[in-house]
């Protein structure tokens, strides 16, 4: 079919179907959610985890402890959250605590000092209840589950801090990670946090840092990668497992996705004693992740903050036809042209087509940030900190390396390839995480998709039906129509 027969097609299509035509498959999908996703605890719809994260129909991977590692070089700030946080006691009879401020915890005064050296004023959301659970006499097991950015690395390790008795010199805390970087990030905050708390030591057991064998540690808090916790546990004998008395098994939802880091973790967790108490975090939690969690931590406490919701409300969404990839890049440099836009992120389905256009664009005069699979995480992280900074006002990126980006000054996302799953249909998920940015805090935003094909249609089809929210035709040719539409 040539581009203009199904671009007749297309709006022959749009004309004769009534505005809420009910599909049938579209509910059933509604309801189990697309192939390749699942529902988590909180009925987002995630997309199947594989060993060590999977591939994404774009090529790029997805990798599950990068994407994390990111998430916390970039973050600046706890993430907002206004939902209520779920408590589900182990024993329902005995009195929930639930903290506003950091003195009723009656911390040490140098811990109480370290923390408000960090600039933290009160307690986040998921922290006034998580925290006098993790601190209370007797030792309180407890999974948590809230999104990236709520405040739980801070959280475990005041506790790990507070827990400690400086005095004795072995290893009381012990806490695994799934990376070196991901543990080296956690043993930052710890010791910031223990800045004026000089007494308690950290050591990190991961990859290169070797120890003679038989040499009992010192340091009274431990944070490594399972593989490594485990050798210094059983095979060197460093730790004495059975001195250990509060275990904490951070990011539990990517410890599982990284190969042998769920059996490492059990194995580790079969050396300590029953009266160890055993701490839980994952951001996710679908089943694979609870059945997990349920293995390490007998009889816990359970605490969830659900995700705020992303919402399409303030977005008006757009759909511009084009050929091919030189008839969007037109289309995208007039809309750039006849709007004014403080800042735009565009995405590619591939990294070839990303850097296709982020070079074409510059050409064309376009400050221009590239986000790219190649990239390590530390070079994409300097790109996205400049992007926020605003020193580049366009950010070309394919949808893996750019999870989680938050800039509150963008106010156009342009689908230069639409978000499609691997069967071809809509990812409603990612579409929705992409476009969701731009309305971000109650603001108005725009979404602009290139549609090139019938095939490209569909999905904007399934995208409306999903959502139930109509996306509008825009001619870019006609600036007029664009200032109206747009206004
Ligand atoms: N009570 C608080 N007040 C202000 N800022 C806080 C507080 N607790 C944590 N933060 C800050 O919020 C950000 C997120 O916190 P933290 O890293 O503990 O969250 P997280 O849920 O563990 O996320 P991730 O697992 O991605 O690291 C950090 O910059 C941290 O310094």
């Amino acid at each position: 079919m040539s581009a203009d027969s199904w671009a007749v097609a297309v709006d022959f299509q749009e004309a004769t179907t009534p505005a809420k035509q009910f599909d049938f498959s579209k509910k059933l999908e509604r309801v189990r959610g697309p192939r390749h996703m699942r529902g988590d605890i909180n009925g987002n719809l995630v997309p199947e985890r594989k060993e060590n994260g999977g591939v994404r129909a774009d090529g790029d991977k997805v990798d599950l402890a990068e994407q994390s590692l990111l998430n916390k070089l970039i973050r600046r700030s706890l993430v907002r959250n206004r939902n209520q946080v779920e408590v589900l006691q182990r024993d329902p009879t005995s009195p929930l605590y639930s903290v506003k401020t950091f003195e009723e915890l009656r911390l040490k005064p140098e811990l109480l000092k370290g923390v408000y050296n960090m600039g933290f004023n009160r307690p986040s959301r998921i922290q006034e209840n998580a925290l006098p659970m993790m601190l209370a006499q007797p030792p309180q097991n407890l999974i948590a589950q809230s999104q990236s950015g709520t405040g739980k690395t801070a959280a475990f390790s005041l506790a790990m801090l507070s827990h400690v008795n400086p005095e004795n010199e072995w290893t009381q805390c012990l806490c695994i990670a799934p990376t070196y970087e991901l543990a080296l990030q956690i043993g930052q905050v710890i010791e910031q946090m223990g800045k004026f708390y000089p007494d308690v030591k950290l050591a990190y057991a991961i990859r290169g840092n070797r120890l003679g064998r038989g040499v009992k540690l010192q340091e009274q808090i431990v944070i490594g990668t399972p593989g490594t916790v485990l050798d210094w546990c059983t095979k060197y004998k460093l730790i004495d497992p059975k001195k250990i008395t509060m275990f904490v098994l951070d990011e539990a939802d990517v410890m599982i996705a990284t190969q042998g880091h769920r059996d490492q973790s059990i194995r580790i967790h079969r050396q300590l004693t029953k009266n160890c108490q055993m701490l839980l975090f994952s951001a996710t939690f679908e089943d694979s992740v609870w059945r997990f969690a349920e293995q390490v931590v007998p009889e816990p406490n359970i605490i969830r903050l659900k995700r705020e919701e992303e919402t399409l409300d303030t977005i008006k969404q757009f759909y511009v036809f084009c050929r091919e990839k030189e008839d969007k890049f037109t289309a995208l440099c007039n809309l750039y042209g006849s709007l004014t836009i403080a800042q735009a992120m565009i995405f590619c389905q591939t990294r070839k087509m990303a850097s296709w256009l982020a070079s074409s664009l510059t050409v064309e005069g376009h400050q221009v940030a590239l986000l790219s699979g190649e990239m390590t995480v530390e070079q994409r992280a300097s790109v996205i900190e400049r992007f926020r900074n605003g020193k580049e006002k366009v950010l070309v990126t394919t949808n893996v390396c750019s999870r989680g980006i938050d800039v509150e000054q963008v106010s156009l996302v342009v689908n230069f390839d639409l978000p499609v799953d691997f069967d071809g249909n809509a990812d409603n998920e990612t579409y929705l995480h992409r476009i969701g940015r731009t309305g971000r805090f109650g603001r108005r935003g725009f979404a602009v998709n290139m549609v090139d094909s019938k095939h490209s249609m569909d999905v904007i089809n399934q995208i409306e039906m999903h959502f139930n929210r109509r996306i509008t035709k825009l001619d870019t040719t006609n600036l007029e129509e664009i200032e109206a539409l747009i206004s």
